[in-house]
């Protein structure tokens, strides 16, 4: 299934008509350029094209009151003079002739966006929009915004097509509060917003926009605010907060549709954000959140105002969102000591609302509540500094890397009697010995057969990393022999850095190294704890693989932030019989680690569990993990152990971090 582009250039036709330094950078160009983007890099021709439309009045008053409507529905025949006076009872936002018509179509488009991945037409989408919505109240203009155009549409997910449950991601570099205020106390919307916070002192200046505000009522615990109180935040910090914060909440919420504030001041450059993620971030903060909800993402432009990181953003979201290779994350350092007050702050605040997240550590000591109330006390008049003085500190990036798929998407190495899953393509390699090999039959190795398997397994590895073939599927009648002769002193010329993951138990791994050339991260029921070697991680848990819970907070609270840091140059993906894995977990894996190593995934399965080769070859395709079942809650002893192995790893991990003590 394909991916939605929602654009028109009628969206472009409004702009400021009178002098308004808070307003000046929200600019018709916003849209052209990131459309023309799309369209130069022939990333919109790969798209579904979707026509706007604009949303009738009852899809208004979904998140707006009649009188609020009433009043808009005034401003197309307005003088200027009345423009200005009716754009003074709102703040930071401005009126036009025709915003009214492209608020409309703003809002229209969203619906286009959640009527086309709900019925199917399309897996996932963007809509390319101005005004922008996610500060809009029920009855107040705000922020460049006029209608909420993600709270209508999560409003209109819910009534019209049945979803149960919501999730919106705003990304977006300000307080998405309109939102906030729209759901916080509606248990089935689940609202995450990080954004530019500096203690309250940064606009729109909400104390509710802090980490404490975790929703009311029933809504207790669906509402996480990530307060960046720092600017200059980093891919790192932007990573460490999905993988410790938003995705363990997320999977647990088990959303059946997610929507993303996708707004790119969070990108460096922007005047208003003045972070430094550089534009490639944004294909992994899409990819996270790809396979939630069976893959259905419906992305909507919020903001973002520096027309060189914007643009870029914009391709890098499209392009995971139409399944291309992610790419390397490259440069991450551990998080900044404020990103992890932060992280540490908000964890604590929904710890009693989140299984996943009972074994938070509690408030930082140095509670950074007590500076937002003593900074807030200061002279106001610092906050305002001009944009323009804000936007002198524009930085240099590099253009994104290209993401070339590779010409083979997915090979197989299957024995003769197992047929290959479709989509997949059947790898032939040379039947004589890898030349790297060949001095391991000089020492006369015994076993001809497992020879020709790593020498073929190296062959399949090679075309991988010349970017031949995306990922590789292998199945092998005995994969501790496999394992053994593939990783034992693995040739360095071969591959620099790999990651393994062994999903159940595995005997003798007497090839592991202390050298850094192999990450071994083994999930299985085999408890391991005094392992000392900093690149061989055995997570254990009591029920085995087969417990989901501890499964999933394994994956992404331990492997995730370990696969960042260590940026493999190829992921082996090792399921060992009788792991006892579901394949929606399974898939979940396979989905996650596709994000690494340009997507080069290489899968050893042994041929008596060929009966997972359908689910294997279906995720090793991109297609999104059916979403898990119900998750039970984490087991007590496994959620104390893993947070232990955490605790332990953390000093030789930054990125395993999740409290700010003990960093400088
Ligand atoms: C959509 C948005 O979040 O980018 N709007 C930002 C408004 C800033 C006003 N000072
Ligand atoms: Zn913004």
């Amino acid at each position: 299934m394909g991916t939605a582009l929602i654009y028109d250039e009628e969206m472009t036709k409004y702009k400021l008509l009178w002098v308004d330094p808070a307003c000046k950078i929200e600019v018709p160009e916003r849209l052209t350029v990131s459309y023309e983007a799309l369209v130069r890099s022939g990333l919109s021709d790969r798209c579904v094209s979707i026509p706007p439309r604009e949303a009738t009045d009852a899809e208004i008053l979904l998140a707006h009151s009649e009188e609020y409507l009433e009043a808009v529905k005034k401003t197309p025949y307005m003088t200027l003079e009345d423009l200005k006076e009716f754009t003074l009872q709102y703040g930071d936002v401005y009126f036009h002739p025709n915003i009214y018509h492209c608020a409309k179509l703003a809002a229209g488009s969203a619906l286009q966006l959640v009527d086309s991945v709900m019925t199917g037409k399309v897996r996932n989408g963007i809509a390319l929009v101005r005004p922008p919505g996610h500060h809009s109240m029920r009855s107040a203009a705000n922020g460049f915004c006029v209608f909420n155009n993600v709270a209508i549409a999560a409003q209109y997910a819910k009534q019209k097509h049945g979803v149960k449950r919501v999730l919106i991601v705003d990304w977006d570099i300000h307080h998405g509060q309109g939102v906030q205020y729209c759901f916080e106390d509606d248990p089935s919307v689940l609202y995450y917003s990080w954004h530019r916070y500096e203690h309250q002192k940064f606009w729109p200046n909400l104390r509710e926009s802090d980490y404490d505000s975790v929703g009311k009522g029933n809504g207790a615990g669906f509402n996480v605010n990530v307060p960046w109180n720092k600017v200059g935040m980093e891919n790192s910090d932007y990573l460490s907060i999905f993988c410790h914060v938003l995705l363990p909440v997320a999977y647990e919420f088990c959303p059946d549709l997610v929507l993303v504030c996708a707004g790119f001041d969070s990108a460096i450059g922007d005047p208003e954000g003045e972070m430094c993620a550089t534009p490639d971030i944004f294909a992994h903060l899409t990819h996270l959140l790809m396979n939630l909800a069976g893959g259905k993402l419906c992305a909507v432009l919020e903001g973002g105002y520096n027309l060189t990181s914007l643009p870029q953003s914009v391709c890098q979201t499209v392009q995971t969102l139409l399944g291309d290779p992610l790419p390397q994350p490259a440069g991450l350092r551990s998080p900044c000591k404020s990103a992890l007050e932060s992280l540490q702050c908000v964890r604590s605040a929904h710890r009693r609302y989140w299984s996943f997240l009972k074994h938070a550590a509690n408030q930082p000591s140095t509670d950074i509540s007590t500076k937002r109330i003593k900074l807030a006390n200061e002279e106001e008049g610092k906050t305002e500094m001009a944009v323009e003085e804000r936007a002198a500190e524009i930085k240099e990036w590099p253009e994104p890397p290209e993401r070339p798929s590779p010409p083979v998407r997915c090979a197989s190495l299957l024995p003769e009697d197992v047929a290959c899953p479709d989509g997949l393509k059947l790898f032939s390699s040379s039947k004589d010995l890898h030349p790297l090999l060949a001095s391991k039959l000089q020492n006369g190795a015994d076993d001809q057969d497992a020879l020709i398997t790593v020498s073929r397994l190296y062959a399949m590895i090679e075309k991988m990393l010349t970017n031949e073939i995306g990922s590789g599927l292998v199945l092998i009648s005995d994969i501790s022999a496999a394992m053994m002769g593939a990783l034992q002193d693995l040739p360095s010329d071969l591959v620099d850095r790999v990651l393994v993951v062994c999903v159940g138990k595995e005997k003798d791994l007497n090839y592991l190294t202390t050298d850094g050339k192999m990450l071994f991260v083994q999930i299985s029921d085999e408890d391991k704890e005094k392992e000392k070697n900093k690149y061989f991680i055995p997570v254990s848990l009591k029920k085995g693989c087969s417990d989901t819970a501890g499964f999933i907070q394994a994956v992404l609270g331990l492997l995730l932030p370990l696969a960042y840091e260590y940026d493999p140059t190829l992921v082996l993906l090792v399921r060992t019989p009788g792991s006892g894995v579901d394949d929606s977990m399974w898939q979940q894996l396979i989905g996650l680690l596709l994000g690494f190593a340009k997507g080069h995934t290489l899968v050893l399965m042994q041929t008596n569990e060929k009966v997972h080769v359908g689910p294997t070859a279906s995720a090793l395709l991109g297609r999104p993990a059916p979403p898990l079942l119900e998750l039970q809650t984490l087991d007590q002893e496994d959620g104390e152990a893993l947070e232990r192995l955490r605790e332990r790893l953390q000093t030789d991990w930054k990125m395993l971090q999740t409290t700010s003590e003990g960093t400088e």
